[in-house]
Parts: C-alpha cells; sequence; structure tokens
C-alpha cells in the first residue's frame, strides 16, 4: 500500500503518483488530502513548490471519478438509504439544477432562467386532514404546494398540481389567480390538505389565507405530495418531525403523521434517477480557477497524470483558456465533462454563452486566489459562485478550495467569510513563507559607487524613459542616474550568469518591454539568436506575446532549448519547471506577494535554488501605463509623472525591500557586486537545481557541536541532585558520598 492510499486515496490514483516519484504525501498534501474527501471547504496556505496542486487535484479526481461510477451503477448517493424512511424531499424526483440537503430537508436552485422542482418521498391519500411547513430560505422565486404523481415538477402549471406563488397566486392547469398575499424571505408558508371535503389552502406566518382549491372529483382518490418548485431561490421544510413555528387548526395533523394506510411511497426513484435529474454532459463536478494559461495548462496536464490508471479514464477533462479555438470547446462540453480547468475569462465567456452549466459543479477550486482577486476578479468569482448550487445534485454541499503561497491577504479573509462555509486553514508555516530550499540574496545596484557605466561601449537598450533627458556621465542628476542604474542591470544580469555559470535560469522584469530588451542584449551578447553556441540563449514569456509563441517558448526552455526565460510576473506564480536552480530579478516587484511567488520558481520539490534580486541604491524612473493611457504603453512617450497626466513613476527598490524584509520578517542577505555568493552563509555546500546532498545522517558533526552543552548540562544536573540530598538528608549523607 502506498503512503497515499493510507491517507484513502484510490490505489488506481496511488499507483500513478508513485510512478511520478512521489513516495511520500508533502505535508500539505497530508494536511489538506483527507480534509478534502471528507467534504470539507479548505484554505491551503503553504509556501511554494510544496505541492499544493496535487493536495487539491488529487482528491477532486477521486471523488469525481466515484461519483461516475456510482450513477453509471444506477446508485445515488449513499446519504439517501439512510434517510428514506422518513419524510423527506425526494432526491429522485426533482429537476436537474434542484440540489437537496443530504437531511431531504432543504433544496435549492441557482437556475436563474427556468423553474426546478422537486416533490416528497411519500404522499397521503383516502382521509384526513394534513399540514406541513415550507420557509423561504433565500430570496429568488417559489411555489409551494400540494401535487399528484402524474403532475408536471413544475408545481401549478398542469391539472395535477396545486401551488402557491411568492408574487401572491395560486395556480393550477397554469391559471393563475389571484390569492392571499404576496410572500418572501424568511415568510413561513403553511400548507393544507384536507381530503375529507376536497380542499387546498395555506397559511402565511400562520395567518390563514382561505380556500385556493377544491380538489376536482377525478383525483379525489390521488395521493397528494409535498410540492416545491424553485427559481433562484431556497425553501426549508417541515414535514411534522420538528414543532412548528405556527400550529394548525386543531383539525390538521402534521402530514409525517399520517396512519399508514393513507401514505403512499412516491415510486420515482426507486428504480434509479428520474428523466428530470438525469447528468447533464457540458455540467462539470469541478471547476478550477487559475490565474493564467501557463498555470492553467500544468494543472491540467497533472490531472492527465493523475488520472492515468483509472479505469476507462472515465473522468473526463478540459482546458478552458484563450488562444484556443473557441469551438472545440464547445463540441468537448457538449460530448461530456467532468473537470474543467481554466482561466475566468474564457470561463465566464462559455457560462454566460450557456455552453458551460454550473448546475452539477461540487468543487469550485480558486488556485492562486490572492493573485485572482488582485487581478480584480472578485466580482466574476462571486458571480460564478451565486450561480453553482450551494447543495449539489447527489445531495452533498459545494466544496470550496482556495489557495495559494501567499494567502493571508486581506482580500482572501474577506473572500472566504463571504463564500465559504465553515473553512479548514491548512496553513503549516502561519504569514507568507520562504522555503527553507530557497537562498536568496540581494545585490545593489549602485551607479554612484559603480561607474563602469561612463565607459559602456555595449549595453542594453534601456526603456527609453531619459530619451528627452540630459543624461550623461558627470552630470549627477536623478534622471542621468536612474539611466545609468537601467545600464548597470544588463551588466550585472550577465555577471550573475557568469558568476554562478547559470545553464539555466527564469529572470524576472517589470516591463514587457524590459523583457524585449533584455532578451535582445542577451542574444546579442551570446553571439545572435540563431547562433547554436549563444551561450544566453533565451526567449520571453509576457502578455504581449502571442498565446502560441507564450506556449512554444515555455515549452523550449522546459525541455532546455534556451537556457533563459524572461518574464513578467504573469510566470511570477505556480510555474512548475523541474529542478531549476537560479532565478534573478532585475528589478523587485512593487507587490511584495510577489517576490515570494517569483522566488519560489526555484527550490521546488526539495531541489536547492539560488534567486538573485538587483536593487538599485538610487530611485530609477519607469514607465507606469494605467487607464489613462490611450494606448496602454504601445508607442507611447509621455514620459511625465503620472501626476501631471504622464506614464512615468519614480520606482523606489530600497522601500520595497523593506517591505518584504519586514513581510517576511527577515533581513535578506545583501553580497557584493561580484554576486560571489559566500556558500557558508546559508548551510554548507549545495549544489543548485539539486536536491541538498545527503551526507549520512548528519549526527556525527551534531555530536561534536553538541558535546560542551551536554558536559556543561551534566554538570548542573549533578550540582541539582546534591542540592536537594542536602536538603532532605542533611549533610551526612552529602559527605558520605
Ligand atoms: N508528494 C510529492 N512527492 C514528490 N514531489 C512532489 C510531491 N508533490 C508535489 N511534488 C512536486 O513538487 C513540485 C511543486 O508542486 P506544485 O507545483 O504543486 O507546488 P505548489 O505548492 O502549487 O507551488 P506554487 O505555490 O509555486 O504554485 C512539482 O514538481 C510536483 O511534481
Amino acid at each position: 500500500m502506498t503512503a497515499f492510499e493510507e491517507m484513502g486515496v484510490l490505489p488506481e490514483i496511488g499507483k500513478a503518483v508513485e510512478e511520478m516519484d512521489w513516495m511520500l504525501p508533502t505535508d500539505v498534501q497530508a494536511e489538506a488530502i483527507p480534509l478534502i474527501l471528507g467534504g470539507g471547504d479548505v484554505l491551503m496556505a503553504a509556501e511554494t513548490g510544496s505541492g499544493k496542486t496535487g493536495a487539491f487535484c488529487l482528491p477532486i479526481i477521486q471523488i469525481v471519478w466515484e461519483t461516475l461510477k456510482d450513477l453509471e451503477a444506477g446508485k445515488g448517493s449513499k446519504i439517501i438509504a439512510q434517510i428514506s424512511p422518513h419524510w423527506t424531499l425526494s432526491f429522485f424526483d426533482r429537476g436537474s439544477a434542484l440540489a437537496v440537503t443530504p437531511d431531504g430537508l432543504r433544496c435549492q436552485s441557482r437556475e436563474q432562467k427556468e423553474w426546478h422542482g422537486c416533490r416528497a418521498t411519500k404522499g397521503v391519500q383516502g382521509k384526513g386532514r394534513y399540514y406541513y411547513e415550507a420557509t423561504v430560505t433565500d430570496e429568488g422565486l417559489c411555489r409551494v404546494g400540494w401535487s399528484t404523481q402524474q403532475a408536471q415538477l413544475d408545481l401549478g402549471t398542469d391539472r395535477f398540481g396545486f401551488g402557491f406563488g411568492g408574487t401572491g397566486k395560486k395556480s393550477n392547469n397554469k391559471q393563475f389567480d389571484n390569492y392571499g398575499e404576496a410572500f418572501g424571505m424568511h415568510d413561513v408558508i403553511g400548507c393544507y390538505l384536507d381530503l375529507d371535503s376536497g380542499e387546498i389552502k395555506f397559511s402565511k406566518n400562520g395567518v390563514d389565507l382561505g380556500k385556493a382549491f377544491t380538489i376536482p372529483q377525478q383525483l379525489k382518490s390521488s395521493a397528494f405530495y409535498p410540492a416545491v418548485v424553485l427559481k433562484n431561490a431556497e425553501m426549508s421544510f417541515n414535514f411534522g418531525a420538528q414543532p412548528f413555528k405556527y400550529n394548525p387548526a386543531s383539525s390538521y395533523i402534521a402530514v409525517c403523521e399520517a396512519s399508514k394506510e393513507n401514505v403512499k411511497q412516491n415510486d420515482v426513484g426507486s428504480g434509479g434517477m428520474s428523466s428530470q435529474s438525469k447528468y447533464v454532459r457540458n455540467a462539470p463536478q469541478a471547476i478550477i480557477i487559475e490565474p493564467s494559461r501557463e498555470l492553467a495548462e500544468q494543472t491540467y496536464n497533472q490531472i492527465l497524470k493523475f488520472k492515468k490508471y483509472l479505469e476507462n479514464s472515465a473522468v473526463r477533462e478540459l482546458l478552458v483558456i484563450g488562444g484556443i479555438n473557441v469551438k472545440d470547446q464547445i463540441s468537448a462540453l457538449n460530448a461530456g465533462v467532468d473537470i474543467v480547468v481554466g482561466t475566468p475569462g474564457r470561463m465566464e465567456d462559455l457560462i454566460s454563452a450557456g455552453h458551460l452549466s454550473l448546475t452539477q459543479c461540487r468543487f469550485f477550486v480558486l488556485d492562486e486566489a490572492d493573485g485572482l482577486l488582485k487581478q480584480g476578479y472578485t466580482e466574476l468569482i462571486d458571480r460564478l459562485h451565486r450561480q453553482i448550487p450551494k447543495i449539489t445534485s447527489d445531495g452533498r454541499r459545494l466544496q470550496m478550495i482556495v489557495c495559494s503561497a501567499t494567502l493571508h491577504a486581506f482580500e482572501v479573509k474577506k473572500m472566504a467569510e463571504r463564500l465559504m462555509h465553515f473553512p479548514t486553514w491548512v496553513d503549516l508555516k502561519g504569514e507568507d513563507a520562504v522555503p527553507e530550499t530557497v537562498h536568496h540574496v540581494v545585490v545593489m545596484v549602485d551607479p554612484q559607487k559603480d561607474t563602469s557605466w561612463h565607459s559602456l561601449r555595449r549595453h542594453v537598450q534601456t526603456d527609453g524613459v531619459h530619451a528627452k533627458d540630459n543624461v550623461r556621465p558627470g552630470n549627477n542628476t536623478a534622471e542621468t542616474l536612474s539611466e545609468a542604474v537601467k545600464m548597470l542591470k544588463g551588466e550585472y544580469c550577465v555577471r550573475a550568469i557568469n558568476e554562478h555559470k547559470m545553464d539555466r535560469a527564469i529572470i524576472f522584469c517589470r516591463t514587457k518591454l524590459d523583457c524585449d530588451n533584455l532578451e535582445k542584449y542577451l542574444n546579442q551578447v551570446g553571439g545572435g539568436s540563431r547562433s547554436h553556441n549563444n551561450t544566453y540563449s533565451c526567449v520571453c514569456l509576457h502578455g504581449d506575446r502571442k498565446p502560441p509563441e507564450r506556449k512554444a517558448n515555455l515549452e523550449r526552455f522546459k525541455k532546455q532549448e534556451v537556457k533563459f526565460l524572461i518574464c513578467t510576473d504573469v510566470a511570477a506564480r505556480g510555474l512548475d519547471i523541474t529542478g531549476l536552480p537560479f532565478m534573478i530579478n532585475i528589478t523587485l516587484p512593487d507587490e511584495k506577494s510577489n517576490y515570494v511567488h517569483r522566488i519560489g520558481r526555484v527550490g521546488r520539490a526539495e531541489r536547492m535554488g539560488l534567486a538573485i534580486s538587483l536593487v538599485s541604491s538610487v530611485p530609477e524612473k519607469v514607465w507606469y501605463h494605467g487607464e489613462w493611457c490611450s494606448s496602454r504603453g504601445r508607442n507611447c512617450w509621455n514620459t511625465r509623472l503620472t501626476d501631471v497626466g504622464g506614464c512615468c513613476i519614480w520606482y523606489d527598490e530600497p522601500r520595497f525591500l523593506a517591505e518584504i524584509e519586514d513581510h517576511l520578517n527577515v533581513t535578506i542577505q545583501q553580497v557584493e557586486p561580484d554576486i560571489k555568493v559566500p556558500m557558508d552563509e546559508f548551510d554548507g555546500k549545495v549544489i543548485y537545481g539539486q536536491k541538498r546532498l545527503q551526507t549520512g545522517s548528519g549526527y556525527e558533526n551534531h555530536v561534536t557541536q553538541m558535546a560542551p552543552a551536554v558536559h556543561e548540562l551534566s554538570q548542573l544536573e549533578s550540582k541539582a541532585q546534591l542540592l536537594y540530598l542536602k536538603r532532605h538528608f542533611g549533610k551526612d549523607i552529602c559527605n558520605r558520598n
């Protein structure tokens, strides 16, 4: 049995995971997998590269697969069998978008355009006077009442159903007439059925609204079932097992107290699901939202690996991102899909056009949740969440899973309060932490001390911010020093590469233009982009590159066809490049959590990594194109500052460095401009990109180090014992010793 199986993971999934060389679950996996398998909402805050993707994908695949197997075998939820002897809403005799809680006493539909209904598991016939209560528990449209088994679930639209709706209308056979008064949130509707006189009536909050219907002669011998129909609404039911909020008139009894000979079982469901609650093809069980295309694709690929040994590979997954033909995605959705992984924009397009349905969704996953919220997707997430039924079609509760290495953001906590139910935090290190496998250092770039920029014959093309300024060596204006920093950073980048003999590194720049300029420069110093011996071969990954190019560039870097990947923060989160040893920050991010994510591209899966950040000691003037910039930066030459209508700001890296240090509660080690990293500063010799060398147990060294302390401790112990003996037995015993 694999370690994963011991946590309850299916053997087929355990086998696939073992094949990936995952022998033991990581800490976050060990905590989160059982919680998700157990049905909980989980907030996962664990450091970069700690295996969060597996922690949510594995249990989701397992539950989705088990549900599919149950459906195939014609089984409903296991919960149903336990509660069927009682009066509840039926799990089977219901519309496809209507969900029922496991106790069968509350139902909900989030479908906005159609009505979805449900009947109770039992009805009454023959004689007697019966009563039950229905309470409105969420805003929306609802109708309650009684119907026979022949009636459609859309109560009141044929002659077999008798309903009372929230707008103050009674309805039977599509005849809607004014009755009583309107009702809404928190109102309790009493539903009366008098089989002796053949009458149906209702009450609102205990007030009798008078006769609503006379039961036609031809239906008198039929069984009548409590029935409800909802449009984006929720109601809870009391058939009499609990005390009623408003007791009925004395001649009426709770419907659940009807004598046996008057009770008729609802026969829909004994043989499986009703035609109305059958599986909907384009309604997946899991929706996983990722902040970037690359990350969505990566998660999708992991799912493919995990499900490899599941029988017939029954679980169908779909990648929903821009850059892929939407028609193909629509036809894949129509063919049937169980797990959808994608970016928010394309996901919402497909949902709002009706191609992707949320009615069967039971897992709503937000990977890199703080990133999604910071990108402005709060409303979209809330909107999608509103559309997902909170109680799933087989009676289970919607599970929401939220994760990131930097989850302790205010907006995440607010969202959790708003959308999640009793979530469990899996938070192994507290506030955002950097993995021990990541060595991170900063190099100050000081153009006043390092004047080598005066005489550079060749340098990286700068972003042009100072094109109209009088910048030249010897003129120590802020603009000149800023331009000097830009030139020096190109040099320091090459120096870092050379010093550490880097043949693989991810390099982060602040803007797309900076990436393009650095790409050109590295290719130039390396001997040209087409040269086979290009020592600085590189590619770019940023938002201005077309999706196929982004994908191809990432692939080339992963396959080690090129040495360097130059990117903006679009690649800061989640990207997993096996054994990546080095990372360079040309400029620090202004968002401190992004520092954690960027440096977390190295030091993953227990391999060591070195992250070097270049930090300018003086302010650097940089582009900042906001919404006010009509071209959003393209060919923009407005070098005035933003506060006077321009598109530039002064970037203060020492301040950002201080903020990052404060946030992480560490002082990041500074190294000299030669970028030599003294190994002893960390923990002995490491080879970046590889797992820490296992030099035995490490105890030999440990014993030598501990020896003086142990000796001192033993002396103290003997002193303490002597003192004790003196106190209790006087001098004699001590002298005898
Ligand atoms: N149990 C395990 N044993 C060995 N390797 C694992 C295990 N779980 C995950 N990994 C590997 O660890 C690496 C990082 O995993 P993953 O990408 O899920 O990290 P993450 O926590 O999501 O990081 P980030 O916060 O950067 O997104 C991957 O290469 C993955 O294959």
